[in-house]
């Protein structure tokens, strides 16, 4: 019988779209970040994504110098693999977001795989629910929020970060998104086996509905083949169930406060960790295990 593949888990620890103000879990610090990606590998995660925060403000910032004081510390304590993040938040110019990436030459970044516009998480059907927080801003505000990854700014960030040996994790938030991966493989600027990172569930790309996940899984089969290792990121109230059937087809998965703030509904999680055991908890209940750093890095021919 093949052997089955292993489960890499990526745990995105704190991102730029959540605020401060949403949960006290959300980690800040640059001690913070660095004791949650910690805290996550040491439950399972064999890859943790970066993003940094202004420690006063809360708010996004793609200063090296606040990821200095993080990432030496956790190479030190811990064999995880690094992907550092070159969305940083919407409103970064792609110099500013792609800074961190192409200084520290980490084995992973991540890669918008285009423009979009860039809500918090779908609410279809919901919208009532949600219509009296309106008046909070952060909501409102997402109205307008564009991210913005032109064909050039893509080719600009793999050309200069893929020169440091560094391998990409492809967030393609909607099928148009996986094409433009293949255009870049045509072109050369990507190398298989891609790392497809799905995202479902944000406002502006597709839904979390299992029609969705069946259409991007057949269509990155259909452009992929088998040269290419899939993993599944639900938003919000997407993240285990979305997560639970993308391991259930022995695929991968992506969990932490950056891309949900619940652990179980209406249940703020305490820690990244908390999000890593549960998913963890569910491959195992499968019989299936989770991938080791070393592991992921061979799956994924990074530079180690
Ligand atoms: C949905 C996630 N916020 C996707 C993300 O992690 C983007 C990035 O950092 O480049
Ligand atoms: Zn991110």
């Amino acid at each position: 019988m093949a052997k089955t593949k292993p489960v890499i888990i990526t745990c995105a620890v704190t991102g730029a779209i959540h605020t401060p103000s949403m949960s006290p879990y959300l980690p800040v610090t640059p001690d913070e970040i660095r004791d949650a990606a910690l805290g996550a590998a040491e439950a399972g995660a064999a890859i943790v994504h970066l993003h940094a925060r202004d420690p006063e403000t809360g708010k996004p910032s793609q200063e090296t110098a606040l990821f200095d004081q993080f990432l030496p510390d956790i190479k030190a304590k811990s064999d995880v693999v690094i992907n550092l993040t070159t969305g940083g938040a919407p409103t970064m110019p792609v110099e500013e977001r792609m800074g961190p990436a192409h200084h520290f030459a980490p084995e992973l970044a991540s890669l918008n795989m285009g423009s979009m516009n860039f809500g918090l998480y779908e609410m279809l059907g919901r919208f009532k629910e949600f219509e009296h927080d309106w008046e909070y801003p952060y909501l409102a505000e997402s109205d307008d929020r564009i991210f913005k990854n032109t064909f050039r700014d893509i080719a600009h960030i793999l050309d200069a970060c893929g020169s440091n040996d560094t391998r990409f994790e492809l967030e393609c938030y909607d099928i148009n998104h996986l094409y433009t991966a293949a255009h870049f493989l045509e072109r050369g600027l990507l190398k298989a086996p891609l790392f497809i990172q799905s995202v479902f569930g944000l406002r502006g790309g597709i839904a979390g509905h299992p029609e969705d996940f069946m259409h991007m899984k057949r269509t990155a089969d259909r452009l992929f083949g088998g040269d290419y290792h899939w993993s599944v990121l639900g938003a919000g109230r997407n993240q285990m169930n979305l997560g639970a059937m993308s391991v259930a087809m022995g695929s991968n998965v992506r969990v932490g406060l950056e891309d949900s703030l619940w652990d179980g509904p209406g249940k703020l999680a305490a820690s990244n960790a908390d999000q890593v055991q549960r998913i963890r908890s569910i491959v195992e209940a499968l019989g299936l295990r989770v991938a080791t750093p070393d592991e992921a890095r061979d799956m994924l021919g990074l530079k180690g």
